[in-house]
């Protein structure tokens, strides 16, 4: 396995998207407002918070410190949020560094022999620290020790240097790309799935009543609908939807005000915004529903291959609107109703284009 940065290149962060889940300028400046700040206020992932508040009340009820976690999931479900929530149930200071920031062991020893006791590490993108910063963690994490090398050469003697008892948060986005010698060193894993629109529904609010916006209760649920399964996206669809309702009406937020704001984005009531649509379009319209070739696909809405892959298609997959298959990429019949088209009858026309275009 490559230990360089492996992830795709994160388009969506780039590009600006409204619904896009990794955070942009604006998200890093309200996000801290916004963060729950204990186990009670994080809205939703009833498992997750129900195991790490057994994790975190046994420790405290022991007077340890707790378990290393390590939190695993998409953009934006929350992963920072519950790091700093950790830390607070323990009454702990928190350290924040990421995988990207070490790139040299050196690195790493300085932060650990740096921590208080009981202090909470997190560590960020934790897949993408450096290899021999990875090996120290190791250590580091079972035995709260590190050998730190001094000299170069034959000269070079490991000195141990004993750490204090430390929780040491690990969060990614990808967490299949985790050698299993550093995740089996984690006491808890947490997997972060997307939120129900119900859940989202709560986020709205709660998000709402701090940013003293009035939203009813059907606003809530239009933002929470066009919220891709993810709290980053509400908040932003919310501020936005905030802006329109300030500025062409008297401010308060209902469905129609909701849906007619997010109309002017462009996002419609799914949380499709118009690449997603354009690609569908282009599949239904153009190919008859596929099967076509990524790159035939990607030509015809004119964007690079790598974007209709990584940007567009996750979401489209994830909500049955779009299938890869070996012979290239199909409409469901969920994408002929989203976008009110009429399927093909099997047998006419447009599967004659499938020798045309179906590579
Ligand atoms: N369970 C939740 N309840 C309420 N708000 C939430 C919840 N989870 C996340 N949020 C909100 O969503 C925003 C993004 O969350 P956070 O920064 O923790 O995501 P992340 O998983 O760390 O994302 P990334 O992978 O980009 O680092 C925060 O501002 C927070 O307010
Ligand atoms: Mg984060």
């Amino acid at each position: 396995m490559n230990w360089d940065d492996t992830a795709p290149p994160t388009a969506d962060a780039a590009d600006g998207r409204l619904v896009g889940a990794s955070a942009d300028g604006e998200d890093q400046a309200v996000e801290a407002a916004l963060r729950p700040k204990s186990l009670d206020e994080f809205v939703g992932q009833e498992r997750v918070r129900e195991q790490l508040d057994l994790v975190l009340k046994a420790a405290l009820a022991r007077g340890a410190t707790a378990d290393h976690v390590l939190l695993s999931g998409a953009p934006g479900l929350g992963k920072t949020t519950l790091s700093m929530i950790i830390a607070a149930e323990m009454g702990a200071p928190i350290r924040i560094t990421s995988g990207p920031a070490i790139q040299h062991a050196g690195d790493l020893a300085a932060i650990l022999s740096s921590l208080q006791e009981g202090e909470v590490l997190f560590l960020d993108e934790i897949h993408r620290m450096s290899r021999p910063a990875e090996e120290m963690l190791y250590m580091a994490m079972e035995d709260f020790r590190v050998d730190v090398i001094v000299g170069k050469g034959p000269g070079a003697t490991a000195i141990p240097l004993e750490l204090p008892p430390f929780t040491l948060v690990g969060a990614t986005t990808r967490a299949g790309l985790l050698p299993p010698p550093l995740r089996d060193r984690f006491g808890f894993t947490a997997h972060m799935e997307f939120y129900e629109p119900a859940e989202l529904e709560r986020v709205v609010h709660r998000s709402a009543q701090l940013l003293d916006v009035a939203v009813d209760t059907d606003g809530a649920a239009e933002i929470a609908g066009r919220s891709r399964g993810t709290p980053r996206i509400a908040n932003r669809l919310l501020r936005r939807v905030r802006d329109y309702a300030q500025v062409k009406e008297d401010g308060r937020v209902t469905r129609e005000i909701a849906a007619a704001a997010l109309a002017v984005y462009e996002v419609d009531g799914r949380g499709l915004d118009r690449l997603d649509r354009a690609v569908l379009k282009a599949l239904l319209k153009l190919f008859g529903g596929g099967p076509v070739g990524l790159s035939t696909l990607a030509v015809a809405v004119g964007e690079e291959r790598e974007t209709v892959e990584e940007v567009a298609e996750p979401f489209l997959v994830r909500e049955g609107l779009l299938a890869r298959t070996p012979r290239g990429r199909v409409a469901t019949p969920a994408a002929w109703a989203h976008l009110g088209l009429v399927p093909p009858r099997q047998g006419s026309g447009a599967s004659g284009q499938q020798g045309l275009f179906g590579t």
